[in-house]
């Protein structure tokens, strides 16, 4: 493994147990990263990995942002604007609606602006882990927004 990434891990309430179970599953390799949460997903995901002895190489390094309704999708997403985040995985559900919708599609916007890599399944968290450049140096390739910032408002 090249440089220790920040990995952000969310979930919403009904996918909660498929998250813990893939944390669980990729417990080595998670161990070796830092990770950030939203509040309830991160006292989850805790729970699960400092719950089972690991092979000693990494010792759990986990954030608890504040819990996705009360702000910690936002939290997450400045912290994406900020540069913050490798990598995002993030669960959330399809078949129903958040109180925080706003702030879930906010998060998932800044993720695609900024180019992080997002997984938001199961199998694209496999995907994601398991491809030769999670492990390499890649810097994904942020787009050069200065043609926006510096845009002409007729002043
Ligand atoms: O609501 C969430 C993501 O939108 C997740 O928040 P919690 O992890 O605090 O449940």
């Amino acid at each position: 493994m090249e440089r220790k990434k920040t990995i952000a891990l969310v979930a919403h309430d009904n996918m909660k147990p498929d998250l813990v179970e893939w944390a669980d599953w990729n417990r080595e390799l998670l161990l070796c990263h830092s990770l950030v949460c939203t509040g309830t997903t991160g006292r989850m995901v805790a729970d699960v990995l400092i719950g089972k002895k690991g092979d000693g190489k990494c010792r759990l390094d986990i954030r608890l942002l504040k819990s996705g309704p009360l702000g910690g999708d936002q939290q997450l997403g400045a912290m994406i604007a900020e540069g913050r985040i490798d990598a995002l995985i993030f669960f959330w559900d399809p078949m129903e609606a958040q109180p925080h919708d706003v702030d879930v599609k906010a998060l998932l916007r800044l993720a695609t602006l900024y180019n992080v890599p997002t997984a938001v399944n199961r199998s694209t968290a496999d995907f994601m882990v398991s491809s030769p450049l999670f492990d390499g140096d890649y810097e994904p390739v942020v787009k050069d927004y200065r043609g926006y910032v510096e845009r002409s408002l007729g002043r």
